[in-house]
């Protein structure tokens, strides 16, 4: 069986919630999911399953900051062991500011530059996750097709 890990940071409980819903839809689709903030993760977690998925909200204003605890783990991604490993990364933000979701970027091409495969395109999440359920549930099933 297929086992993923989702590791998210969230201040609010917004990308807490994209989280959920995530797993249960790989859940329902027969994947071993594993969801976890990303404060109780160590780095080497990672080595253990098939997939990964990373979900980190963006704050900052005039430059793209990572969510707070986010930080420490993205800072390590490099002891990973990313290479060759599937990942797909999502988050939660607000089109209002100038870099939208720019954590999802930024943490997509530390992936990149440590080997790991991207799966699928970012998911961007503008306002409130109940809102985007359908968007969130379509792009869980995209990743769970190319795992
Ligand atoms: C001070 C502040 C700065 C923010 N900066 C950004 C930003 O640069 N880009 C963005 O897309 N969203 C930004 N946001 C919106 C948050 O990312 C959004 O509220 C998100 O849903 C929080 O998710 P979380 O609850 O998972 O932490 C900012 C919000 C605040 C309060």
């Amino acid at each position: 069986m297929t086992t993923a890990l989702i590791v998210y940071g969230s201040s609010t409980g917004n990308t807490e919630s994209v989280a959920q819903m995530i797993e249960k839809q790989l859940a329902a689709k027969g994947f071993t999911v594993t969801c976890k903030d990303v404060t109780a993760t160590e780095i080497d977690e990672l080595k253990k399953f098939d997939m990964v998925l990373l979900g980190c909200s963006t704050w900052g204003e005039e430059e793209i900051e990572l969510q707070d605890d986010f930080i420490p783990f993205y800072e390590s991604l490099g002891n990973a062991g990313l290479k060759g490993k599937k990942v797909a990364v999502f988050g939660c933000g607000d089109s209002s500011y100038i870099y939208f979701c720019g954590a999802v970027d930024v943490i997509e091409d530390r992936v990149k530059e440590n080997g790991g495969l991207l799966i699928a395109e970012g998911l961007k999440i503008d306002g409130e996750p109940e809102d985007a359920r359908e968007d969130i549930l379509s792009w869980a099933d995209e990743v769970g097709a190319a795992a």
